[in-house]
């Protein structure tokens, strides 16, 4: 038999091997997406590290949608981005301390930390030539294969003590900024034909700033803060959101550092979760060409209602960049960077844009209540706005999803150094019901 024969053939069996009647799924009460009947997430553990608010709950039953929250350690997020705005400094290397620690450091703490990161930036010559050598134009795939490297490297990388979680999660942090800087300048160099620069890290600037530097030299003060705020808005979502789960799930085997982090690079990507800033971008300059009058609300609508409906776009019936499994009025972070993309529309002279976009995000959120009239209440999500900061800050979109792994991996680690370290801790072990009957074996020559 041929091969494209075969795989036709094994295919067309899956597609009812796959099916799974959806009133069997009410009847054994299963939590699909380990959802509630209500769609609140099943109760799966306890945290001290962030907690997502995005409705309250009435006594006697239901659900009340509230605008959203975010902290960091009990943090309320808002204040640490408004604070950092204010001084006028760096803030993604405080809130790693707090995550990583548990408690806000003093400046000597601070500096010392930010030291210690620098000096962990650098990669293995072996791992700097490797990254050169992986084929390939997904950076968040090369980002993961990195990843698994490293455990090649480490001295103890199967060591699940509380002192080599720590130091290995300061190590991922450091070098994630180096890893995508230089895997973004080879795949420039292969695939556009560009220079290849391959800079090393400098001593005494934050991470931000050193990631801009490695990755293009040159870069405006405006630029260094605003990667640092939406890294401070990325660090951290909970243990629900579905890489740092991933992170837990495969951390609570007691598998390696490495094998944990790479899981949650693979679970990111997806275009449901980090991966929808991408997916945001493209939809955008979709509409953009689709839509001829950018004000036109009517137009705007008719386009939405064809996409809810699979008829236009990518027929998925999604408008990405909206809705959210936890938030309900809005996402504070969304509403954080739609400031910043405003004030930066306005200096880099892209008013309109944002305006369409703004317009797209109040027309998404009416049509979908129109058509989906399910009685959610969604809002626009932390990826509707970022790519379009990303944009105006002269990054290329091979590395948007790459940059909220950039800033996701300290609440990995975070989330694993907890799933390692409280009493009470167990493997994540949940059940699916066989929904098949048994059947009996048939010999090979009888088939
Ligand atoms: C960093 C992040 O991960 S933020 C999220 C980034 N993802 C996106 O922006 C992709 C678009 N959004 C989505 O797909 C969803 O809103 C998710 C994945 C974020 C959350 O999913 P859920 O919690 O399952 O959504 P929810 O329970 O609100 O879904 C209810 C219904 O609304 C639909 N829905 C939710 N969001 C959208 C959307 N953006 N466009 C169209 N339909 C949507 C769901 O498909 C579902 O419909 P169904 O009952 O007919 O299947
Ligand atoms: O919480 C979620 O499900 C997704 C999300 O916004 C994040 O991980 O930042």
């Amino acid at each position: 038999m041929k091969k494209e024969y075969i795989i036709y053939k094994l295919s067309e069996e899956m597609k009812s091997c796959t099916k799974i009647d959806n009133e069997l799924f009410q009847k054994y009460d299963v939590k699909r997406g380990l959802r509630n009947e209500d769609g609140t997430g099943v109760l799966v553990g306890l945290t001290k590290i962030g907690n997502v608010v995005g409705y309250e709950r009435i006594p006697g039953g239901g659900l009340q949608p509230i605008p959203g929250k975010l902290f960091y350690r009990g943090y309320d997020v808002e204040d640490l981005v408004h604070s950092t705005i204010k001084e006028k400094r760096f803030g993604f290397e405080e809130v790693a301390f707090l995550l990583l620690s548990g408690r806000l450091p003093d400046k000597e703490e601070l500096a010392g930390f930010l030291e210690l990161l620098n000096d962990n930036m650098p990669l293995e010559q072996k791992t700097k030539m490797n990254i050169l050598e992986l084929e390939g134009s997904d950076i968040m795939n090369i980002l993961a294969r990195s990843v698994l490297e490293l455990y090649t490297f480490d001295p103890k990388p199967d060591d699940n003590s509380r002192d080599n979680l720590m130091r290995q999660s300061i190590e991922l942090i450091s070098k994630f900024p180096t890893i995508i800087a230089y895997a973004y300048n080879m795949l420039r160099h292969a695939t556009f034909g560009r220079s290849l620069h391959i800079r090393h890290p400098q001593e005494n600037l934050s991470i931000a700033e050193n990631f801009l530097f490695m990755l293009k030299k040159d870069y405006t003060e405006l630029e260094a803060r605003t990667l640092d705020l939406l890294l401070v808005l990325q660090a951290e979502h909970g243990g629900g959101n579905n890489s740092t789960f991933t992170v837990r799930v495969t951390s609570s085997t007691g598998t390696d550092t490495y094998s944990a982090i790479a899981a949650g690079i693979g679970s990111l990507k997806g275009p449901l979760h980090g991966g929808a800033n991408l997916q945001v971008i493209d939809m955008v300059h979709h509409l953009k060409e689709k839509i001829k009058d950018w004000t036109n609300v009517d137009e705007i609508d008719t386009y939405f209602t064809r996409m809810l409906n699979k008829e236009a776009y990518d027929k998925t019936g999604l408008i990405y960049g909206i809705g959210h499994a936890v938030y309900t009025i809005s996402d504070p972070r969304a509403l954080l960077l739609k400031e910043l993309a405003r004030d930066l529309a306005k200096e880099k002279g892209r008013d309109k844009e944002f305006a369409f976009l703004e317009l797209l995000e109040d027309r998404a959120i009416t049509m979908f209540a129109k058509v989906k009239n399910n009685g959610k209440t969604v809002s626009s999500n932390v990826d509707f706005y970022s790519g379009f900061v990303y944009e105006m800050i002269g990054l290329p979109q091979e590395i948007y999803t790459p940059l909220f792994a950039m800033a996701r991996i300290v609440g990995w680690c975070a989330h694993r150094n907890e799933e390692l370290n409280f009493d009470g801790k167990r493997i994540i072990r949940p059940a699916y019901k066989n929904v098949l009957d048994v059947a009996e074996y048939v010999p090979l020559k009888k088939r």
